[in-house]
């Protein structure tokens, strides 16, 4: 039998002020995400405020634990019936199988400011999850909602784009990576809770589940 999930409380949803992008290595990037089961106003507030720090931060997607509410919660906008932009909230998302087609895309990340690499990736899932008010419903995604779907489960399960990505094309962003460590360091004065350096000689990359 599979582990029991842990269920956030419903003041693990509340927030004061605005919300702010955690950055790597911030460990709540990587931290246990709780199933919601609470749809209440607070859930309404913290999905209002996520759509709102995603249009501020020219994002195409976001997850809770981005903005450092460790629950099992992401949104992001699609293509709606008549092209225009649709607003989708994912509440305890998972991922019932995948196409056998992979294909490449360069991805950035609202926690990883201006770097850029190439993640590969199915190009459609099909995909259970809630809604707002705690419906569930099943959806197939495709090209862009897809990855930027799996981009954010990824987030959900503590995984971060670059997990993903080969060691050869890891290296092209290793500076970079370093500098927000160094960065975390100096603003909290605390020790980077994880160094790119230790991943380096992990050639394998994070696969996928059930095909
Ligand atoms: C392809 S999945 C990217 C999802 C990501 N969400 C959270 O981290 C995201 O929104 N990243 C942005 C850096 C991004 O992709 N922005 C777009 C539009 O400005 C871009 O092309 O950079
Ligand atoms: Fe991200």
């Amino acid at each position: 039998m599979g582990e029991e999930e842990a269920v956030a409380s419903p003041a693990e949803l509340q927030f004061e002020g605005r919300l702010k992008i955690v950055q790597y290595p911030d460990p709540r990037l990587r931290a246990k995400n709780k199933r919601v089961n609470t749809f209440d106003e607070s859930l309404k507030k913290l999905v209002d405020e996520m759509f709102d720090v995603m249009c501020r931060t020219d994002g195409i997607g976001l997850s809770a634990p981005q903005v450092g509410i460790n629950v099992q919660l992401m949104v992001f906008n699609s293509d709606g019936e008549h092209g225009e932009l649709e607003e989708i909230v994912l509440v305890n998302p998972r991922i019932n199988g995948y196409s056998r087609k992979i294909v490449s895309y360069k991805e950035g990340c609202l926690s990883f400011p201006g770097i850029y690499a190439d993640v590969e990736r199915p190009d459609s899932l099909n995909v259970d999850a809630q809604d707002i008010t705690g419906a569930r419903f099943e959806v197939n995604l495709t090209g862009l909602p897809a990855g930027v779907f799996q981009h954010e489960y990824d987030h959900l399960q503590g995984i971060l784009f670059f997990d993903r990505i080969s060691d050869e094309v890891l290296e092209t962003i290793r500076a970079k990576l370093q500098d927000l460590e160094k960065k975390y360091e100096e603003r909290t004065r605390k020790p980077s809770p994880e160094k790119i350096d230790a991943r380096m000689s992990r050639n394998k990359p994070v696969g996928f589940g059930k095909s």
